[in-house]
């Protein structure tokens, strides 16, 4: 918790404030049980009614004073609170923004999510409790102590037992639950991570109806959330009864004794009442103090998990370099015997690439699944970085350059068509932020999406649901390759994206690309060979190997991965056309 106590900074007069209201709550508080001595050892003694009322006023203001007091420290605690949890938030959304896939890797999605949520929202409330109750707690049992100290130092015997009784009961409650607090967390992780990956996939779930399945494997989950939270509640539901047996242990105590020293006159009856008052003002406050002390535990274990994402630096930090380097004669993509292998991952998913690719080339990609097609692309535009040997663009390693440089240079076009909530124009804009509507047409017409967009009546302005859910797979995957010809990049990289296109729309989109894009160098993954065959240059994957690179013709004489595919998808004529 102390590494994120940073983010009170701009909130220190809130931090000091609300403290120091709770300790004037507290400080009218304590002085109650001596008005209500008074009351009865003077006014109800002497039945003199005026000073009874007098006093009863007294009581009132103190009560008023203290509720503004109260109110005062709340408004304090909880703008510091809510501030520190804003910063925070903020800090961790641009931290795990700047991180490179191979930390979200190992991270993984939904433990981010319950960070950026349940666990900031952990933190918040305990920095509310803390700054409401750290010092009001201790500073009402240290004064309750004292203020009977000054009434019967015998008396306050009693208390000097039953305080450290109950702290001890306390303490053994809150220490055996912490541990379950940090499981419960956990768990929540793996409820977040189910709940994700269903709502994700609800329509797969729904097709394979795996409904019945998938509520028994969430019930399970669910289930294993309560059972720890149970089980944190059944501890920590013993610590009312317990310490409520000692405090009315103490209270016997008080008036069993009380009734002798009052007799001898040593007190009054007053006094006595006074003795009583303080021991349950101690009562509550250690019971608040346990809270907090539950809630403080909570907030560490969720600072803890906020710190490893923190503790997560980013592996990759860009070079200083933007412009083009060279001109038409040096490669625009270059592959220097690279390897790579994913974090934690036993085997390279590549092995010794290399190839080269001029400007303004149709480079095709295929393999079978898993044969490491994607994550070849993936290291152009520097998702990861290699492992051993080299990516150049245009002729320079590509970590001398600028992320942002090397990423508006390269338009890349995932397998998955994610779009965002917003408006279509909204959408193409991510590709260039200043981009005209023309513009935009001119990349939709590319991506042979022009036709369905002019369509809907909405045009530009058609509003994209999330996950654009309100188009269908073809029409997201156009959109998804228009966004990234907005920003006319260098390298253009479709990532097996045409997939939901019918033939006729494939080819005429390949078409495009290659007369209104002239220069731009085009990488197309794909496991249709009839995608790829007419490209410049083929390379062909095999388990993360190069199996064989050419034309379709060449590969055809020379590569057997390669005329497998072919055969295999192609017909005779098809396949000699090439
Ligand atoms: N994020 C990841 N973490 C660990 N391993 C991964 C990750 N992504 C892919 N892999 C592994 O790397 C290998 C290559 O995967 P890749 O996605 O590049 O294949 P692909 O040829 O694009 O397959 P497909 O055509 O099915 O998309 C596979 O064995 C896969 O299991």
């Amino acid at each position: 918790m102390r590494e994120l106590i940073r983010y009170l900074k701009d909130y220190k007069k809130e931090s000091i404030m609300g403290p120091l209201f709770k300790m004037l709550e507290a400080c009218f508080e304590l002085i109650v049980p001596l008005v209500m001595a008074a009351i009865i050892d003077t006014g109800i003694r002497n039945h003199d009614r005026p000073y009874i009322w007098r006093m009863g006023l007294l009581l009132v203001s103190f009560g008023v004073l203290g509720l503004i007091c109260s109110l005062t420290a709340q408004y304090f605690a909880a703008k510091a609170a809510m501030g520190f949890g804003t910063a925070l938030r903020r800090d961790l959304f641009a931290h795990i923004n700047n991180m490179s896939y191979t930390e979200l890797d190992i991270l993984g999605t939904p433990t981010l999510v319950t960070r950026m949520t349940s666990d900031i929202n952990q933190a918040q409330a305990g920095v509310n409790l803390v700054l409401r109750l750290f010092l009001r707690s201790p500073f009402i049992v240290v004064g309750a102590v004292l203020m009977a100290f000054t009434i019967s130092v015998k008396m306050t015997v009693i208390f000097l037992i039953a305080v450290p009784v109950i702290s001890l009961i306390i303490y053994f409650i809150v220490k055996s639950t912490i541990p379950i607090y940090k499981s419960a967390q956990a768990a929540l992780d793996r409820v977040s991570l189910l709940t994700r990956e269903n709502h994700i996939g609800a329509r797969v779930v729904r097709a394979f109806s795996k409904q019945q399945e998938e509520i028994s494997r969430f019930e399970e989950t669910t289930g294993a959330l309560t059972r720890i939270q149970l089980h944190a509640g059944r501890i920590s539901a013993l610590l009312n009864p317990a310490t409520y047996v000692v405090v009315n242990l103490a209270i016997m105590a008080i008036l069993w004794s009380g009734g002798y020293v009052v007799d001898s006159g040593e007190i009054t009856q007053g006094e006595l009442i006074a003795l009583i008052n303080y021991m349950s003002q101690i009562l509550l406050a250690l019971i608040a103090l346990a809270n907090l002390i539950i809630t403080f535990t909570k907030a560490t274990a969720s600072a803890i998990r906020i710190n490893e994402v923190f503790h997560t630096q980013p592996s990759m930090c860009g070079g200083e370099k933007t412009g083009s380097e060279g001109d038409g004669e040096v490669p625009a993509v270059e592959f220097r015997g690279v390897s790579f292998s994913y974090a934690n991952a036993k085997e390279n998913a590549l092995e010794e690439i290399s190839f080269s690719a001029a400007q303004g080339e149709t480079i095709g990609i295929i393999g079978g699944t898993g044969s490491g097609k994607s994550t070849l692309v993936h290291l152009i535009p520097r998702l990861y970085d290699t492992s051993e040997g080299e990516v150049l663009f245009r002729g320079r390693s590509i970590q001398e350059y600028q992320l942002e440089y090397i990423r508006s240079r390269i338009g890349l076009v995932p397998q998955k068509a994610v779009l965002f909530q917003g408006t279509l124009r909204d959408n193409m804009k991510w590709g260039k932020e200043d981009a005209s509507d023309s513009e935009i047409r001119e990349a939709l017409d590319i991506a042979q999406a022009r036709d369905f967009v002019e369509a809907k009546e909405e045009g530009l302005d058609l509003k994209i649901q999330q996950g654009g859910s309100n188009l269908s797979g073809g029409q997201r995957q156009r959109l998804t390759i228009a966004r990234a010809l907005v920003g006319k990049p260098d390298i253009l990289i479709l990532d097996d994206s045409a997939s939901a296109l019918d033939f006729a729309t494939d080819a005429a989109l390949r078409k495009a690309i290659k007369e209104k894009t002239r220069g731009m160098t085009v990488f197309i993954v794909s496991q249709r060979a009839s995608s790829i065959k007419y490209a410049d240059k083929i390379l062909v994957l095999d388990d993360g190997r190069m199996a064989g690179m050419g034309t379709h013709r060449e590969l055809m004489e020379n590569c057997r991965v390669y005329e497998e595919i072919c055969t295999s998808q192609l017909s005779g004529e098809e396949v000699q056309r090439g």
